[in-house]
């Protein structure tokens, strides 16, 4: 049959159709053919082996809801449908960092799981009834897939989407950084560059604390399965400028956590200090940065710099220390126990999925009942620049692994105690020819200076000590000869005093003889 006269027939057939469904529809009655469509739909759902689900964009009675569902998948099929739809919508999601790319209307994709194939296409509808709060159009997505495996379609498959959209969010999502002033949080974009990668320090620890967070961060199941919250203590101690700033960053870069700079100093007292920390968020780190200046043992809390003053302060005038003293207990009473209610109390548990980090330089100030195990889980020391670490800075930046000066390095970074903020700054660019000679030199004369300094800081110590054993000796030997001058002294006086008696004794007498002469 020519290709004509089949689109003739087809023609026919079809004008046929409709002449025969006009008829239908004009002269059988209107229940009748109701009933009619209703069966039709049965006969067709009963032979056809699919089942869908649709998911609308717009949910609640009025429609005016944006669904979470249809959020998500959106989200979960931005990757596939990247890779295998024609038309493709792009756009830069809220607090999103990078383009979501989304199907178009009317596309389909395909997606396996368990081995099992299905299908996700993108529809609209115009809506019939139009009204000034909801869009003309209302877009869904259709899930189709075959029915032998809904229970595993609607039950692990359907979780699978919500979780994997999830983690794509937070894989996406722009890190936030924020610091309390007083009772409310503020945030800016966190954008700090600090990666482990780059974090000089002995590459087995770093391996180890890196494992430690990333098992921590998929460790929901078992938290849930031992009872515990989930949530982690760190404790970084070291001398300043040993990375313990860039390791916090760092770790919110690796784990794509939000950090929450807390300041002890701005907050009133333990109610706001609870309040701030309801709020915060799940999957975040929460900082409390040299806490042994932020909160002293009796739970009151001070800067270094306030601490130092007010007790010089003090020490003049006691009276005005006793007054402020009240003062305190009234208007600060962020407390130990406060902030340890925070860290293991029964409300810390909402939210989850948090890593608590305190920093200090004086571990050994610390009060015993914070830093115990349950609530600091795990002590970091970040320690001065040994030479495993100084060959990481090496690497990272002068781009070199070896170098005839490595050797002196390595003696002199045995003897003196450079922090690696300290040697980083040796090592940065000075000259444009970026020869790395010159600033190996200019480290080890830094380190020649520091180990100079560290020699005659020795000595004066041991000078001054010295001299204090010294004095502990000679400190008796006086006492002793105080002991032996005192008696000695005593008996003297007691002499003179005699002898003044007595010469006042006789002069009495002989004034008495002379007044009885005078008298006859
Ligand atoms: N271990 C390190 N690896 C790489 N760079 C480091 C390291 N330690 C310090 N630095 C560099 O030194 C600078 C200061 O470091 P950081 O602020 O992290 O020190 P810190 O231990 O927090 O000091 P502080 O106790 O004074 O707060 C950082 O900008 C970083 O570039
Ligand atoms: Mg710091």
């Amino acid at each position: 049959m020519e290709a004509k006269d089949m689109f003739g027939n087809l023609g026919s057939i079809i004008a046929s159709l409709m002449f025969v469904w006009a008829m239908f529809q004009q002269y059988v009655p209107y229940q009748l053919q109701h009933n009619i469509e209703k069966y039709c739909q049965i006969l067709v759902r009963f032979a056809y082996p699919y089942i869908q689900i649709r998911f609308d964009e717009l949910t609640g009675d009025y429609d005016i809801f944006r669904s979470e569902a249809y959020t998500a998948i959106q989200t979960y099929l931005s990757s596939r449908s990247s890779t295998q739809a024609k038309m493709l919508k792009a756009d830069i999601a809220k607090n999103s960092q990078s383009l979501a790319l989304r199907m178009d209307d009317h596309e389909e994709v395909a997606d396996e799981f368990k081995g099992v194939k299905l299908w996700w296409a993108s529809g609209k509808e115009v809506s019939n009834t139009p009204s000034w709060w909801t869009p003309e159009e209302k877009r869904y997505y259709r899930l189709t897939c075959h029915k032998q495996h809904r229970d595993l379609i609607l039950g692990p498959y359907l979780d699978h989407v919500l979780k994997e959209a999830k983690a794509m969010e937070v894989r996406n999502r722009q890190r936030k950084l924020y610091t309390n002033n007083g009772t409310t949080w503020s945030h800016v974009m966190l954008k700090h560059p600090a990666k482990f990668q780059t974090l000089a320090m002995d590459p087995e620890k770093k391996k180890e604390i890196m494992d430690d967070l990333i098992e921590f961060s998929k460790a929901e199941e078992f938290y849930e399965r031992v009872g515990r919250a989930w949530k982690r203590g760190y404790l970084l101690y070291g001398p300043p400028g040993t990375g313990k700033s860039s390791m916090i960053a760092a770790m919110a870069n690796l784990l794509s956590y939000d950090l929450y700079d807390l300041e002890l100093t701005s907050v009133k007292n333990n109610t706001d200090l609870r309040k701030l920390l309801m709020e915060v968020s799940s999957k975040s780190i929460i900082v409390i940065e040299d806490i042994d200046c932020s909160l002293d043992l009796t739970g009151q809390r001070k800067t270094k710099k306030k601490k130092e003053k007010d007790e010089e302060e003090e020490k003049k005038d006691p009276k005005q220390k006793k007054e402020k003293e009240e003062k305190e207990t009234e208007a600060s009473k962020v407390t130990l126990s406060g902030l340890l209610n925070f860290i293991d109390g029964l409300w810390s548990a909402c939210g989850g999925e948090r890593l608590i980090v305190f920093t200090t330089n004086y571990m050994e100030k610390l009060d015993p009942a914070l830093i115990r195990s349950g609530r600091m889980d795990k002590h970091i020391e970040l320690s001065y620049c040994r030479f495993e670490a100084f060959k990481g800075l090496a690497k990272n930046y002068l781009k070199i692994e070896s170098h005839p000066l490595f050797g002196r390095i390595r003696e002199l970074l045995e003897e003196a105690n450079l922090s690696p903020a300290d040697v980083a700054e040796h090592l940065m660019p000075k000259k444009a020819s970026g020869d790395p000679t010159f600033s190996l030199e200019s480290l080890i004369k830094g380190l020649e200076k520091a180990k100079e300094e560290a020699r005659l800081k020795a000595e004066e110590e041991a000078r001054l000590k010295a001299k204090e054993e010294a004095k502990k000796i000679e400190q008796p030997a006086k006492e002793e000869a105080k002991k032996v001058e005192q008696p000695a002294k005593e008996e003297a006086k007691h002499e003179d005093k005699a002898v003044t008696e007595n010469g006042e004794a006789k002069l009495l007498d002989a004034r008495a003889t002379e007044n009885g002469k005078t008298s006859h």
